[in-house]
């Protein structure tokens, strides 16, 4: 575990990326604080803004505006804060010419703390001939052999975009026990992206909702779980929601509405038959807001016009 005054994962103030001076906006003004220790899943629709990030986390791209530290430096500040951090990529690139050894021997050159007997042991865990050249490795293998060499820097913070998109659900459930007895062994934080809400179930304790370039809602997975609720009111009810009630998404059927409602005290303590909220509600919720809201607003507010 990190100590108590560990300085946190991630914090950002202010972030934003834009692509090209007129491209799209891909991050808007994002203001997080990610305690050290955590699990983390970033969910939200295509094009959200998730990639970038993941690799603005990583130094791989700059900041348009604002700031980010990742574990109190500045992303990639030198080679020392380069080997605390463990990326994955998307598409889990290997070298396809290179053997498993061949890669183990590279990660061994080009990091200090390299730990050979935790990369051997997994390698001989998932089965993985070390004579056998990457590129012939199938997707579900190529993501072993990246989580491996992520693994074995025995970094503080392990990042994975989408780990886990390519394997089949066996493979899946099999990669996400390993990235966490990783992480429990490592004593390390993960920040892992999906689109797969009951992988991130599985493995996070901490949630950041990012839509439409901007976070929506971010914190304990629990703790948001219990501050949201599931509310049946008769229709119009909630045109004017009570104070402690902010409705993140409604339907309406009939005579009733269905409501997805934070609340600022026990959701039981509300005068309305109060369900508890799945995490795959709560996130949808979150995505049907942001849908909701013009792009034209978001895309103004970036420029610095008024709301
Ligand atoms: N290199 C780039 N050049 C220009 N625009 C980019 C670039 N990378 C991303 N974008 C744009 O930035 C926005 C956010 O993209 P990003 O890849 O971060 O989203 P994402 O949430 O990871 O999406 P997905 O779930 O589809 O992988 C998108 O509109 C995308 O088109």
């Amino acid at each position: 575990m990190p100590h108590a005054d560990a300085p946190p994962a991630l914090h950002a103030e202010g972030l934003t990326k834009k692509y090209g001076r007129r491209g799209r906006l891909a991050l808007s003004d994002v203001n997080l604080t990610i305690p050290a220790g955590r699990v983390i899943g970033l969910v939200g629709p295509n094009g959200a803004g998730k990639s970038t990030l993941l690799h603005l986390a990583c130094g791989l791209t700059e900041p348009t505006s604002g700031s980010l530290t990742v574990l109190g430096s500045r992303p990639a500040a030198n080679a020392s804060h380069l080997a605390r951090v463990g990326f994955v990529a998307q598409n889990t690139p290997v070298y396809g010419s290179f053997t498993i050894a061949e890669h183990m021997k590279l990660g061994a050159k080009m990091n200090p703390s390299w730990d050979p007997v935790l990369a051997e042991r997994r390698i001989s865990q998932v089965g993985l001939n070390p004579e056998q050249k990457a590129g012939q490795l199938s997707g579900g293998q190529r993501a072993q052999l990246a989580l491996t060499i992520a693994a074995a820097k025995r970094p503080e913070l392990l990042i994975f975009d989408e780990p886990a998109a390519a394997l089949d659900p066996l493979a899946r459930k099999g990669f996400l026990q390993n990235l966490m007895e990783f992480v429990l062994e490592l004593g390390a934080s993960a920040v892992l992206s999906s689109h797969l809400l009951g992988d991130v179930e599985q493995v996070c304790d901490y949630i950041i909702v990012l839509c439409d370039s901007r976070v929506q809602v971010a914190g304990d997975t629990r703790d948001l779980l219990a501050g949201h609720a599931r509310l049946v009111v008769p229709r119009g009810e909630f045109d004017h929601p009570p104070a402690g009630v902010e409705v993140i998404s409604i339907e309406h059927s009939g005579k009733h509405s269905n409501a997805i409602v934070r609340t600022s005290g026990p959701p039981g303590e509300l005068p309305y038959q109060a369900e508890p909220v799945t995490l795959e509600e709560l996130v949808l919720a979150y995505m049907t807001r942001a849908a909701a809201v013009p792009a034209a607003r978001t895309e103004a507010a970036a420029w610095g016009a008024p709301r």
